[in-house]
C-alpha cells in the first residue's frame, strides 16, 4: 500500500452506513415485512481518490445506497445474511477495481399483531435487533457472522456471586441470591454455509441464549456468576448449531442493588428483598470468545 516515501495507508474504506430499507412481500393478501438498516463499505485497490483527488474509481455512497435498494427489489430479502452476501458480491463482480467488499445489516423486529395471526398488520418489536456483517475479499469467499444484540433480560432469583477475590479494595459481600439483569450482545461466525438455514441458525441461539439464561418456567437455573452463565450458552450454542465455529458474547452486569433503608432509621424498616435502585452505569462487562477446537467436517 505505497502512499508516499513518509507514510502509508494500513486501512481505507467508505460506504454509506444507516441505509434503512423496509421490504413488503405479498404471498396473496399475506404479506411480510423485513425492516433493515444497511451500512456498505468499500476497499478500492488504488489510493488515487485519497492521495491525488482522482475520484474515477470512487462509486459513490449514493450510488453504494442505490444498490441496497436496487438488489432489494430484483432479488427480495430472504434473510440478512443472504442479503448482505449478494451486495458484498455484487460490488466485487461489478467492479473489478473493487478489492474488498464489507456489508452490515442491523434488522428490527416487526410480529404479526392478534397473536401473529393478522395477515398485514404488525407491531413494532424493539425487544432484540438481529445483525449480520459480511466481508469478502476478491476472488475469495465471504466471512459471514451473524449477530443479536441489544436483548434486555432479567431474572430475580436464581443468581449468586459468593467466594470470590478478597483482598483490602473488597466491599461487595456474598451474595446468594440476587437479580440478574443484561443485555446480550452476541456475535458469531460459521464453518460452513453449505445449506445453512440462517433463520433457523439464528432463532435456535437466540432460544439458547434464553434458555441458558432462565432454565424451564416452573424451576429456573442457577447461575453462580454472569462468566460461567456466559460459558454455558455458548457450550449449548456449539452444541446445537454445527455450522458455528466460534462464538464471542458480551454481556454486561446490569446492577439493581436493594435501596439501603438504614439511611431512614425512622421508618425502622429492617430488610428489604422489594426495592432495588437500578444502575445503569457503571455496569459490569463479562466477555469471553469460544472457539471450536476441531475444525467442523461439514
Ligand atoms: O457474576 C459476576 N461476575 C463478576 O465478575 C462480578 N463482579 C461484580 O462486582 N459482580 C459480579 N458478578
Amino acid at each position: 500500500m505505497a502512499t508516499d516515501k513518509d507514510a502509508m495507508f494500513t486501512f481505507r474504506g467508505y460506504g454509506k452506513n444507516f441505509v434503512r430499507v423496509l421490504h413488503v412481500t405479498r404471498t396473496g393478501n399475506i404479506h411480510h415485512v423485513k425492516e433493515l438498516e444497511v451500512n456498505t463499505q468499500l476497499s478500492l485497490y488504488s489510493d488515487k481518490d485519497y492521495t491525488h483527488a482522482d475520484n474515477s474509481d470512487i462509486i459513490a455512497t449514493d450510488t453504494q445506497k442505490n444498490t441496497v435498494y436496487a438488489l432489494a427489489k430484483q432479488n427480495g430479502i430472504t434473510n440478512i445474511e443472504e442479503f448482505a452476501m449478494q451486495l458484498a458480491e455484487h460490488f466485487l463482480r461489478n467492479d473489478s477495481h473493487v478489492k474488498r467488499s464489507h456489508i452490515y445489516i442491523e434488522q428490527v423486529q416487526w410480529k404479526r399483531m392478534a397473536d401473529g395471526k393478522h395477515i398485514h398488520a404488525f407491531v413494532s418489536c424493539p425487544e432484540v435487533t438481529r445483525t449480520c456483517r459480511v466481508i469478502q475479499h476478491k476472488n475469495e469467499k465471504p466471512l459471514v457472522t451473524s449477530g443479536l444484540k441489544g436483548f434486555k433480560i432479567m431474572k430475580t432469583t436464581k443468581s449468586s456471586f459468593t467466594n470470590f477475590h478478597k483482598d483490602e479494595y473488597r466491599s461487595l459481600p456474598d451474595m446468594e441470591d440476587r437479580i440478574f439483569c443484561t443485555v446480550v450482545d452476541a456475535t458469531w461466525t460459521y464453518s460452513s454455509l453449505r445449506s445453512l438455514d440462517f433463520d433457523w441458525a439464528w432463532n435456535t441461539i437466540k432460544q439458547c441464549v434464553e434458555e441458558t439464561f432462565a432454565g424451564c418456567p416452573k424451576e429456573g437455573s442457577n447461575s453462580p456468576s454472569v462468566q460461567n452463565t456466559l460459558y454455558l450458552t455458548q457450550k449449548q450454542v456449539l452444541a446445537k448449531v454445527p455450522q458455528v465455529d466460534e462464538m464471542t458474547i458480551a454481556l454486561p452486569n446490569v446492577h439493581a442493588y436493594p435501596f439501603d433503608f438504614s439511611k431512614l432509621p425512622q421508618l425502622n424498616i429492617k430488610e428489604n428483598n422489594e426495592v432495588f435502585v437500578p444502575y445503569d452505569k457503571p455496569s459490569g462487562n463479562i466477555t469471553a470468545a469460544l472457539k471450536r477446537r476441531h475444525i467442523s467436517k461439514l
